[in-house]
This record gives C-alpha cells, sequence and structure tokens, in this order.
C-alpha cells in the first residue's frame, strides 16, 4: 500500500473542524451516514459488482454490462430486503459508479407513474409484476417533433367501444416516439403518453401502459417498430430509443386512470386537474436539482483534492513550487462552486421535502399548492442544472491536462449530467414556466391578494417603488448575511417588475399576449433565474441556523457569504441598477471575497472530504482519497486496449508496406 501523499495529509491536519460531523449533517443524522455506509460497501465489497473499466469498452459491451449489474441489483436488492426508495437510490448509484443505466425509467418514472397516476385496481394489476421485473418499463413522451411542447404530440389512443379497446397509432414520421430510456432493447412495457380520442372527440393528453416486447421472447409484438437511436454524446450505458405503433390494441384498462376515466361505453371522465398528468416530470425535476448537487461535488473534490497535490510554477523565487490550491485564481475559480456545491445540497433537500409535502396535500385531494410546486420545481432544476453544468467544465480545466483524461473522472461526470439542462424540461422553457407563475403572483399582489410560500416578498411591492438611487440608504450589509438574503429578495421583486412591465408594455402596443410574451422573454427569463438565486441564497442562510457544532457553523457561514457575495458580482449590473448596491460597494466585496477564499483555503481539502465520496464511487485518478495520482495514472495508461501488444497491428498494415514503397 503506498503511503499517503504528504501534501493531502497536511492539508487534512490544519483543517479546523471535524469532517464527520459535517458528513452527518449532509446526510441528515450520524445513523443516516452509517447506514448509506453500509449500503455503499455491500456494493463495493460485492464480487459481482467488480467491473472492467468502461473506457476500454465498446458501447454493447458497455450496455451488456449494465444489464447485467441492473439484474444482478434487483436480485441483490431483495435478498437485502432494501425497498426504501432512497436507500434503492444509493445501491443503484454505487452499483453503476453514478452512470445512468437501462433501468432509470422503469425505476424512476414508470413505477413513479403507476404509483401516482394508476387506480388501485390497475396497481393491484401491474404494480406487483413491475416490482418483480417482469414487466420493465419506460416513459414514452418525447417525440421526433416534439419533446417541449407537448401539447402537440401527434401519437393517437383512440378508444373502439366495440371491443373495449384503445388502438394506438403513430400516424407520422415525426410522431415517432424517441428518446424515452432503456426503450431501444431493454423494455417490455412503455407508459406512452398520446392524445385520447373517444366518441369522436380529442380529450388531450393522457397516459396508457402499453405492451411492446412478447414477455416470454422479447420480441416486438405485432405493429410495434422499436430499436435504439444510436450512439450519443454520454448515456453509453442507455438503449434511448424509437417507437412507432401501427394499430396496436390494449385494453380499455391499460388507460391510467386514477384521475382521469374512459368508461366501457366510451364517455370520458375528466380529471379534477389536467395537469396531474404532468406529476412525474414534477417529481424527477425535484430529484434533479439533488443530482445538480452530487455532480458538482463531485467534480469539486476531485478538482480541489487534485490541486492539493499538484505543483506548479513559481509563486516567490527560489521557493519549491507551490500546490497549485494556493493560487488565488485557482481558488476563486473552485471555492465558488464548492460554496455552491453546498447549497445546492441544501436546496436538493428542500425540493425533495417541499415535493412529498406538497403531494401529501394531492393525494389528500388538495391541489392548491400544485402551481408552485410545478413553478419551484421547474426553476430550481433548470437553476442549479445550468451552474453545475458549467462548473463541472470548469473544475476540469482547473485539472489542466490531465482534466481531460477519461481517468480524471471528469468527462464521464459531464456528458452524464449535462443532458439535465435539457431533459425533464428544457432550461429555458422551466425558466419560462416559472416566469408565468410569478408575473401571475406579481399581479395578483397588485390586486391585493396576499401571497404565501416563497413568493411572499412580493406582497411588499409598495415598498420598492422606485426611488433615486441617492436618497435611499444602500440596503447591502456585505458582512452580513441576513442583509444579502434581504438584497437577492429585491432584485428579485425588481427584476420580476421588470418583466412584468416589459409584458405591460408589449400589450399597450396592441399586440397579441403571446407576441408580447415572446417579446419579453429575456426579461422573463431573468426574473425567474433571479428568483431562483434569492431562494437558494434564501435556504443556505436558514440552514444555517439549524447547525448548532460552532466549527462547521463558521466554516459553512464562510462558504454561504461566499456563495451570496460571488453571486452579486456575477450579477452586479441588476444590484446596482434596482439602488441595493453602490459603485464602491463593489470593490468592497471583492475584497471581502479575497479575505473569505484565504478563510476557506486551509478548510477546502477537508470540506470536499465531508461530501464522503469513497474512491470506488468517485472513480477518479486525481481525486484520489490518497492523493497518489501520478502511479495510479501511470497504472491506468498502461491498460489501455493499444497498449495490449508493444507493436500495434497497424504498424504491420500500413506504415511498415508504406516505408518499403517510398
Ligand atoms: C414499496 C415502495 C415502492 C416505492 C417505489 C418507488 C419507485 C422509485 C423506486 C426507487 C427509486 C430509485 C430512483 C431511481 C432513479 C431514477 C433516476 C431517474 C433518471 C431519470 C432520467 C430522466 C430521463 C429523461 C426523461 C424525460 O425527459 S421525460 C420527458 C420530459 N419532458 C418534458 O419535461 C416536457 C416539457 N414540457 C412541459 O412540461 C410542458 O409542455 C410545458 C412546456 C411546461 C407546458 O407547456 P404549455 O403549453 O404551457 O402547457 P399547458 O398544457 O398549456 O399548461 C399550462 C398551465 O399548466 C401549468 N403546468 C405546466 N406543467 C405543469 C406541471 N408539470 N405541473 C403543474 N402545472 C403545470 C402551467 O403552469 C400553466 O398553468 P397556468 O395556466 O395556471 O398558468
Ligand atoms: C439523454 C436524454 C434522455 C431522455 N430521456 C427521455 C425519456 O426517457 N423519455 C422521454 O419522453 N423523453 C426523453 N428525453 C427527451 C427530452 O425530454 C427532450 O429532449 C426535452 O424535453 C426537450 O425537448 P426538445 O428536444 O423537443 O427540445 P426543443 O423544445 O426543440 O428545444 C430546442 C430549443 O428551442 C427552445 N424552445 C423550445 N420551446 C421554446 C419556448 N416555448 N420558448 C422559448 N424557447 C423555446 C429551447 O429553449 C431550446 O433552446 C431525453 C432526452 C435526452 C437528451
Amino acid at each position: 500500500l503506498a503511503a499517503m501523499n504528504p501534501d493531502i495529509c497536511r492539508e487534512r491536519e490544519n483543517a479546523t473542524f471535524n469532517t464527520e460531523t459535517l458528513t452527518n449533517m449532509l446526510d441528515g443524522s450520524a445513523e443516516k451516514t452509517r447506514r448509506r455506509r453500509e449500503i455503499e460497501s455491500l456494493v463495493i465489497n460485492d464480487p459481482d459488482f467488480q467491473h472492467d473499466d468502461p473506457n476500454f469498452m465498446s458501447r454493447s459491451e458497455r450496455y451488456d454490462a449494465a444489464v447485467k449489474k441492473s439484474s444482478q441489483m434487483i436480485m441483490k436488492l431483495r435478498d437485502y430486503g432494501i425497498s426504501d426508495p432512497e436507500e434503492i437510490y444509493f445501491y443503484k448509484r454505487c452499483v453503476h459508479r453514478g452512470f445512468s443505466e437501462p433501468l432509470d425509467l422503469h425505476l424512476g418514472m414508470f413505477l413513479t407513474t403507476l404509483l401516482n397516476q394508476a387506480s388501485p385496481t390497475q396497481l393491484d394489476t401491474f404494480f406487483t409484476p413491475a416490482w418483480n421485473l417482469e414487466i420493465v418499463g419506460t416513459y414514452a413522451q418525447t417525440e421526433l417533433g416534439h419533446g417541449t411542447h407537448i401539447r402537440k404530440l401527434e401519437t393517437t389512443a383512440t378508444y373502439d367501444p366495440s371491443t373495449q379497446e384503445f388502438v394506438l397509432n403513430c400516424p407520422t414520421v415525426s410522431s415517432i416516439k424517441w428518446w424515452p430510456g432503456g426503450l431501444g432493447k431493454t423494455s417490455n412495457h412503455a407508459i406512452v403518453l398520446a392524445q385520447l380520442y373517444t366518441l369522436g372527440k380529442c380529450h388531450g393528453l393522457h397516459a396508457f401502459i402499453v405492451p411492446i416486447r412478447c414477455m416470454k421472447t422479447h420480441q416486438p409484438l405485432p405493429g410495434v417498430t422499436v430499436g435504439d437511436i444510436g450512439p450519443k454524446f454520454g448515456f453509453e450505458e442507455v438503449d434511448n430509443g424509437y417507437l412507432k405503433l401501427e394499430n396496436v390494441r390494449i385494453p380499455r384498462e391499460n388507460m391510467l386512470m386514477k384521475y382521469a376515466q374512459v368508461e366501457p361505453d366510451g364517455s370520458y371522465l375528466k380529471p379534477p386537474s389536467d395537469k396531474l398528468t404532468y406529476g412525474t416530470m414534477v417529481f424527477i425535476r425535484a430529484m434533479i436539482v439533488g443530482e445538480s448537487a452530487r455532480a458538482l461535488s463531485k467534480s469539486c473534490t476531485i478538482a480541489i483534492r487534485y490541486s492539493a497535490v499538484r505543483h506548479q510554477s513559481e509563486l516567490r523565487p527560489g521557493e519549491p513550487e507551490p500546490q497549485i490550491l494556493d493560487y488565488q485564481a485557482q481558488q476563486y475559480k473552485l471555492f465558488p462552486l464548492l460554496a455552491a456545491a453546498y447549497a445546492f445540497t441544501f436546496v436538493g433537500q428542500y425540493m425533495s421535502d417541499t415535493y412529498h409535502r406538497i403531494t401529501g396535500h394531492i393525494n389528500q385531494g388538495d391541489f392548491s399548492q400544485l402551481p408552485e410546486l410545478h413553478a419551484l420545481a421547474a426553476g430550481l432544476k433548470a437553476f442549479t442544472t445550468w451552474t453545475a453544468n458549467a462548473g463541472i467544465e470548469v473544475c476540469r480545466m482547473a485539472c489542466g491536462g490531465h482534466g481531460y483524461l477519461c481517468c480524471s473522472g471528469l468527462p464521464d461526470i459531464y456528458v452524464t449530467f449535462t443532458p439535465t439542462c435539457t431533459y425533464e424540461g428544457e432550461n429555458t422553457v422551466m425558466m419560462l414556466q416559472t416566469a408565468r407563475f410569478l408575473v401571475k403572483c406579481y399581479r395578483q399582489a397588485r390586486e391585493g391578494q396576499q401571497l404565501s410560500g416563497t413568493v411572499s416578498y412580493l406582497n411588499e411591492q409598495q415598498r420598492l417603488q422606485p426611488q433615486p438611487v441617492s436618497s435611499r440608504p444602500t440596503v447591502v450589509n456585505i458582512n452580513d448575511l441576513a442583509s444579502l438574503v434581504e438584497a437577492y429578495k429585491l432584485r428579485a421583486a425588481k427584476l420580476v417588475e421588470v418583466a412584468a412591465k416589459s409584458l405591460q408594455g408589449e400589450l399597450q402596443r396592441s399586440i397579441s399576449q403571446e407576441d408580447a410574451w415572446n417579446n419579453s422573454s429575456i426579461e422573463l427569463v431573468r426574473a425567474s433565474d433571479a428568483h431562483c438565486h434569492y431562494v437558494v441564497v434564501e435556504l443556505f442562510a436558514a440552514k444555517l441556523s439549524e447547525i448548532s457544532d460552532t466549527a462547521v457553523h463558521s466554516v459553512l457561514n464562510t462558504l454561504a457569504l461566499l456563495y451570496a457575495l460571488h453571486g452579486i458580482t456575477l450579477n452586479s449590473g441588476d444590484f446596482l441598477q434596482a439602488g441595493l448596491l453602490s459603485v464602491p460597494q463593489l470593490s468592497q466585496i471583492t475584497q471581502r471575497i479575497k479575505a473569505l477564499l484565504v478563510e476557506i483555503r486551509p478548510n477546502a481539502v477537508a470540506l470536499v472530504d465531508s461530501f464522503d465520496y469513497n474512491d470506488e464511487m468517485l472513480n477518479s485518478v486525481l481525486g484520489r482519497y490518497d492523493g497518489n495520482v501520478y502511479e495510479s495514472m501511470f497504472e491506468w495508461a498502461k491498460r489501455s486496449p493499444l497498449n495490449r501488444t508493444e507493436v500495434h497491428e497497424s504498424y504491420y498494415k500500413y506504415m511498415k508496406p508504406l516505408r518499403s514503397k517510398l
């Protein structure tokens, strides 16, 4: 066993707080940490889950290995009696080392849609076989022609009362289902989103359980054309697929009927809200917020540990080369991202709690908070994925050339994470959904309604009327987190107002509501962004009040200040324009940020250690806990398939003959 790298040892010795205390806080409690580690070690010590490096495998081999692991995973979850969704998720993440896998859509969307949208009778019929993996399903909504504007999806489900069946059709090329994970080769069923026609009338999108492959032979059923859509930017383990349905008949009982129903005679019963069909997307959007935190915290772990062991260039003449983590510019790249990773972890927990709380009410028949849940999940999904996506790339470049190697782990994190900006609702489109809610709330507040929840600040609009900057006291105290939260809130209020006024101005030019909306999109997206930024800063600050350990409190307070101040510098125009900040304060903020970087520096490694990614999960030579990066990089390179023979066959085939010809 190689000794621990001395630099990284020193970093750990210099930390001012106990990493285990912080890990427990991130997990929720010491018991939760213990259980998570227990589950992870079940996987790590399991010989069935030892695997070849996917970087040295073809796509087909990678898919094969992933299906093998997924199948074993299902058996083992059963054997160990792990059935809590959160614990399944820990286990799954560890088995697949953070990669997406062929059963994701089955576990994340097929089962969830069943649970939320099937009637009790349908649950009896479908849930147990799906839980036992006899039924393997996916969520087939997107078509070649439409991903975003789902009201225009073209797949139809037409009810035939004579046989009490639905007849499903993809009538055009653009109506072919395209993208669903696990659809190409793995699934034998799909939840298909289709336009429901009954008694000659279209009732919009509804969800149907459609068998697509024979349960015995796994061959596609008659009328079903199904396959893999081909290699992608990443997601190599996943068989994202296409599906064309031609006169495929399914029983009436296969339409999910918890809310909307079609009676045997074809009459249609409306759901209490037609947005309930979109519920699974809200669930995954809420989950993605936590994924942003994970992707960013992993990337920071790799880049910060590596920066602690990497020495480069000369800082002071005659002295040894410093750790690259000592460069202010390096700290300025990484520490705000570290702060964001912490912020998003707390926001992810909040989003998950909020989802479960409001879904609880929905299940009791109270739909009043659905619009806020939708707006929050959509906005925070977009806000956090955009930041994390850009942040992963910053971390990669902060590792210099070695960050470009697959063994750094960073390319895989990036290609696996980046589609979260697109799937489950393209980010710009999601920001515009949040803006729609904000503008509505703004108008309600103007009409005198009292708003509650995350938008309650819009109640204070009278107080926020524009005043000349000079006549108004400067709002921000840059050393006080509560004051920074207030500034973010006022910025959000201001930008919501700017967006609402833009709409109003456009409408006064007597153009249509829709054109006014399109002509105000830039303001609308900015308003949502400011709203989400406020929510994140507010939640980070609120989290601090729950921390009793003074050492941990102190270091997280520093991170929260850095997160808030750095966000102000990135958006200084907004704060200046709104009169929330003065020009001299901007340079004070820069000075304050520099001081915060210095404060964080001795704790940087401990702060990433606290995320508690074991080496198997991190899968990065640069992010290794022991810091022995060069040795393991050399070992990894030796295993490259090109090195299997000393002389590659291409030499004999092309180079050698060429030489004799010249
Ligand atoms: C024993 C216990 C068992 C437990 C088992 C539990 C199961 C789990 C088990 C284990 C857990 C393990 C976990 C496994 C991990 C799994 C990992 C999962 C990985 C997932 C990978 C995902 C891959 C990707 C999938 C996809 O991408 S699916 C497709 C997603 N597609 C979209 O998101 C489409 C985006 N478009 C839209 O959402 C909409 O069309 C729109 C653009 C938002 C709306 O357009 P518009 O035309 O305006 O819509 P309208 O219909 O007119 O509605 C306007 C109106 O509605 C409101 N609205 C809109 N959306 C919603 C919503 N979702 N909810 C509520 N309200 C909504 C909108 O605000 C408007 O309201 P107003 O009119 O009032 O203003
Ligand atoms: C890896 C991956 C996995 C996926 N898995 C699934 C799955 O399992 N099941 C499934 O059903 N789907 C899946 N999808 C599809 C995914 O949900 C869609 O790609 C996504 O919803 C975006 O839709 P789109 O591709 O039609 O983009 P488009 O809507 O065509 O977006 C293109 C551009 O147009 C802009 N735009 C579109 N509408 C508006 C608007 N109203 N206002 C302003 N700008 C607009 C967007 O901002 C974007 O810049 C997956 C996609 C990927 C990449």
